[in-house]
């Protein structure tokens, strides 16, 4: 078990992170999500030893002392893959993957590597120089290599940001299941909702320094607790209650996802059309309410000027509103 107990950190006076503490088991998959410079990378750092807290981190019974304590930063049963993924650049992509791997037993050894490229997709460019990569195939094998040695805990910071939409998924898929097989502990550090909604065991929202909001990905979608959260998986609105509800005054607002939303004839909602996006399976409606931007949506085109009725079920409001 991985256990943060008060764990704080300021890079100046200004606290990045304030007693964060929580606990995760063998085999589980987090995912940190929060913007830009809520902390993410810091708190894989100290959770490495890159960096020093007064708080207590523990694997099992150890104590992990930190830099203040271990003369190389870092944590042998640990592998941290930073944003710059720090590959040697004159050698071949096998021999980064296989670098950190004993060459006692080179049979056993080559074929670890060839079953880690398959794991990230680059068996067919093996024996080609890290530096004649393009930057997602270096961030694939620079993945290949955290894995070498099979850590007990992975911790990623956005593993898969120059990687292509296409082979994201199939590496996604393939890498969260080869962690689940064998069991190792991983935080992925994102700000791409699909890791956080689609393999991860829990999710942790920084936000302010702290923790904000914890939870299975799916609680957190369906029911989350503010706009700050919904917004982490993609667009949302804020809509104020009066604008939807007849009865309701004042400024009271309620979250709702674009396909929450249906454009019925069926209700007395009204907005007007300002833009369309096509999204692929359907188009994205940015509508005016009552002089508020909503966007719904949608699976036809819609001229801008059009008139449209909006219907939100009162069951999905008032859970929002609990
Ligand atoms: N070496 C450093 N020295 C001083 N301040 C730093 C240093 N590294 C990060 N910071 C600051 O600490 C805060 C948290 O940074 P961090 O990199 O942990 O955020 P993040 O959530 O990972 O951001 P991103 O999503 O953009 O990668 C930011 O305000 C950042 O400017």
């Amino acid at each position: 078990m991985l256990k943060l107990q008060n764990v704080s950190f300021a890079y100046d006076k200004e606290p990045v992170l304030k007693n964060i503490n929580f606990s995760l088991e063998k085999g589980q998959n987090i995912s940190i999500i929060g913007q830009s410079g809520c902390g993410k990378s810091t708190l894989l750092k100290l959770i490495y030893g890159l960096l020093h807290t007064d708080g207590k981190i523990f694997w099992n019974e150890k104590e992990l002392l930190g830099p203040n304590f271990n003369l190389v930063p870092g944590e042998p049963f640990i592998k941290y893959l930073a944003q710059d993924f720090d590959l040697m650049l004159p050698l071949t992509a096998a021999e980064n993957v296989g670098k950190h791997l004993s060459n006692f037993y080179p049979i056993k050894k080559k074929r670890r590597i060839k079953d880690l490229l398959e794991v990230v997709e680059m068996g067919d460019l093996a024996n080609k120089k890290a530096k004649l990569l393009s930057g997602g195939q270096q961030q694939r094998i620079a993945l290949a290599r955290a894995l070498a040695k099979e850590p007990e805990i992975l911790l990623l910071d956005e593993p898969f940001s120059h990687i292509d939409h296409f082979r994201k998924n199939n590496l996604r898929r393939r890498l969260f299941s080869y962690l689940k097989e064998k069991e190792i502990t991983c935080i992925i550090a994102t700000h791409d909702s699909t890791d956080a909604l689609s393999f991860a065991d829990r999710t942790f929202v920084l936000k302010n320094a702290r923790i904000y909001a914890d939870g299975s990905p799916e609680d957190l979608y369906r029911n989350p607790p503010n706009k700050y959260v919904a917004s982490l998986f993609g667009d949302v609105n804020h809509i104020m209650l009066k604008n939807i509800l007849q009865n309701e005054k004042g400024r009271k607002r309620v979250v709702l996802y674009p396909h929450e939303i249906q454009i019925t004839e069926n209700s007395k909602i009204q907005a007007i059309v300002k833009k369309s996006y096509f999204k692929g399976e359907s188009f994205l409606i940015e509508a005016e309410l009552n002089g508020e931007k909503v966007l719904i949506d949608h699976q036809e085109d819609l001229k801008k000027g059009t008139v449209i009725n909006l219907k939100i079920s009162d069951s999905l409001i008032n859970e929002r509103i609990k």
